[in-house]
């Protein structure tokens, strides 16, 4: 159970609970505007992939090494199931907020309702609410809805478990695309799919009054192998496009378009791919008129597996990285954040021309109001 002081704190920063005009200061972003928004049409709009496509394996292998996000149509996925998933993250959100309290996290890692754990590593509260699930969601629906918990669940676990069979083949293709036999696949870290484990991550980004000084979740790269993103019906999900050598970074909105669900590289694929697949830096936006949901599912390996590129990729050349216990990395990520693939790097593997930090200065440009030490200090205290 969360001690008093973490309800009270998430209560607090719960954007259901204002009802002001404007964002309040412990909300304030100013760092939105660090790099430029693109125009989404024309070269800056995100790759949509048609998984009945002939030359699938080429298309997928150039998005995920050009931009890191694609878009999937035709994935089989049927478009009741999407709305039935949509409506359940609405029905989850709209609970008061003292129900959904019920069921706050213990600890930012652990599942239930609360915030994401990178966000301790920023100096302002985004304007989001989250609830995470890692095996079954049964125990906190229960909670939640005593007398018809069941529909939830049922929900959760039929998406779960197509998204899961979506997301192995999808990492397949990938590790075709990458030249891999599938002899040498199944001899990968993640070539036996029964292996790979999912979490899920639901989000509610409320409507917001005064969106340009707001932030829907904070920027990051998905620690794990990849992601699959469902969002339901409103667009938010902005990708840090800058691998083309054409221009400065910008910020690219994903659209959302009715029926797809969108793919993202994390940096355990980077990883593998020996940095030819492009973890790609991504956050949510708000805006002022419609609540928007999403529901992130996560891949990662056995936490004993051992990632590193793949031989196949190092035969010849130097590997970027060194190979590393994913538990290692994972705890790595826990406290160097957007620093710990660096940490991981070969020696002689400096930083990229143009790479930099994803969340860099730290302070966010608030040196002069906020002691950034406090509030991770603060935000850490939380799930204490
Ligand atoms: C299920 C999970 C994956 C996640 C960590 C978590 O325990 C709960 C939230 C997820 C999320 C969402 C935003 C980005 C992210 C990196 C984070 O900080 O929290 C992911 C996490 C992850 O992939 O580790
Ligand atoms: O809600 C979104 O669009 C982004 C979610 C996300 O990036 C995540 O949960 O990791
Ligand atoms: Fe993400």
């Amino acid at each position: 159970m969360a001690s008093q002081a973490s309800h009270s704190e998430l209560k607090l920063h719960q954007p259901e609970n204002f009802q002001f005009n404007s964002v309040p200061d412990s909300h304030d972003w100013l760092y939105l505007y660090d790099h430029p928004f693109a125009d989404p049409i024309g070269p800056d709009s995100v790759p949509v992939i048609d998984l009945t496509y002939s030359k699938l394996i080429e298309k997928i292998g150039k998005a995920c090494e050009e931009w890191g996000v694609f878009l999937i149509t035709s994935h089989g996925i049927q478009p009741e199931l999407l709305n039935q998933l949509g409506s359940q993250i609405h029905r989850l959100f709209a609970l008061p907020t003292e129900v959904k309290l019920k069921v706050a996290k213990t600890e930012a890692r652990m599942p239930g309702y609360g915030g994401v754990p990178s966000a301790r590593f920023f100096p302002k509260f985004t304007w989001s609410e989250g609830f995470s699930i890692t095996s079954s969601p049964r125990e906190h629906a229960q909670k939640l809805w005593p007398d018809d918990y069941s529909s939830f669940c049922e929900v959760i676990e039929e998406y779960k478990k197509i998204t899961r069979q979506l997301g192995c083949r999808l990492m397949h293709i990938m590790l075709l695309s990458l030249g891999l036999t599938e002899e040498e696949i199944n001899h990968t870290a993640i070539g036996d799919s029964n292996k790979i484990l999912t979490s899920m991550h639901l989000n509610s980004y409320p409507a917001c009054p005064n969106p340009d000084r707001a932030l829907g979740l904070v920027p990051h790269t998905d620690p794990g192998l990849v992601t699959i993103l469902y969002q339901d019906g409103v667009s938010g999900l902005q990708v840090l496009r800058h691998k083309d050598g054409n221009g400065p970074a910008r910020w690219v909105t994903v659209p959302f378009i009715p029926g797809t669900l969108v793919v993202n590289m994390g940096d355990l694929m980077h990883v593998l791919s020996n940095g030819r697949f492009h973890n790609v830096l991504h956050r949510a936006v708000v805006n002022k008129t419609d609540q928007r949901l999403s529901a992130g599912q996560f891949f990662v390996p056995p936490v004993d597996v051992n990632v590193g590129p793949l031989n196949r990729l190092i035969t010849g050349s130097q590997p970027v990285y060194k190979s590393v216990p994913w538990l290692e990395y994972w705890k790595l990520r826990e406290t160097l954040y957007d620093e710990s693939l660096q940490a991981i790097k070969v020696d002689g593997h400096g930083k990229e021309e143009g790479e930099e930090s994803t969340c860099k200065p730290r302070n966010f440009g608030f040196e002069h109001h906020f002691d950034l030490d406090k509030r991770i200090g603060a935000r850490s205290n939380r799930y204490k």
